[in-house]
């Protein structure tokens, strides 16, 4: 598993005031846009392309161009929904697929409760996103289903990280290769499934439900 966690002064900035617990939804929202926009950038460096020979005023010149088939972007509902405009406007000729997963908040043992995803991956690279990796066990979910299906270039990109969570996605994915981009990796894991000093409840904090 490869791990890359943002390392910039505008993300910890922008994760500063996402933490405030006095920052509104609409802010919440576009700050979660705008730091995904800057993990976008990480998360792309290895986004295949290939070679497209174009004409400038000048000359004939050879760049590249997003290679088809066109990357798979799965974010998880609901959260992850809040990160897909700051994605698809680095890469907007990708595919969005979904995957709807909500966590049993005494369990902590989350449930797949949609899908819609192109039923073969493996020539696909997919990108999954969600703010809150905390027990690891959505994210682990959500890999598991995409490898289930094929995929075999997967990265995940999430705003904030446990160490307990980040452990327990390397155990569970037996040597299988993810990489995975962080804004930043938190302190630890509390009692209540919760990431410390976190963000409190991503899904409620962009959506306004308590
Ligand atoms: O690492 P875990 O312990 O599995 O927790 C992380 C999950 O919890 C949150 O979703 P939630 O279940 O609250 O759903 P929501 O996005 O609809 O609020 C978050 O967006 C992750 O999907
Ligand atoms: O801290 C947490 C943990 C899981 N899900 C969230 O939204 N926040
Ligand atoms: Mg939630």
């Amino acid at each position: 598993m490869r791990v890359h966690v943002a390392d910039h002064p505008l993300v910890t900035h922008k994760l500063t005031v996402l933490r405030d617990e006095n920052t509104p939804s609409p802010i919440f929202r576009q700050l979660v846009e705008e730091l995904m926009t800057l993990l976008a950038y990480e998360g792309t460096r290895n986004v295949r392309v290939e070679p497209l020979e174009i004409r400038t005023p000048v000359a004939v010149t050879t760049g590249v161009r997003i290679a088809d088939p066109k990357p798979l972007i799965v974010p998880i509902l609901r959260a992850g929904l809040g990160m897909l405009e700051g994605m698809v406007k680095l890469v907007p000729t990708a595919e969005v697929g979904f995957l709807g997963m909500a966590r049993n908040e005494e369990t902590l043992e989350p449930t797949t409760y949609a899908e819609r995803l192109p039923d073969d991956l493996s020539d696909r690279q997919c990108f999954v996103l969600d703010p809150m990796l905390a027990t690891g066990g959505s994210l682990i979910a959500a890999i598991n289903y995409l490898l289930d299906r094929g995929a075999t270039d997967v990265t995940a990109v999430c705003i904030l990280a446990t160490p307990e969570g980040l452990e327990a996605v390397e155990k569970a994915l037996h040597g299988r290769e993810v990489t995975i981009v962080l804004g930043a990796v938190d302190e630890r894991l509390n009692e209540h499934g919760f990431i410390v000093p976190g963000l409190g409840d991503a899904g409620d904090r962009l959506y306004g439900t308590v």
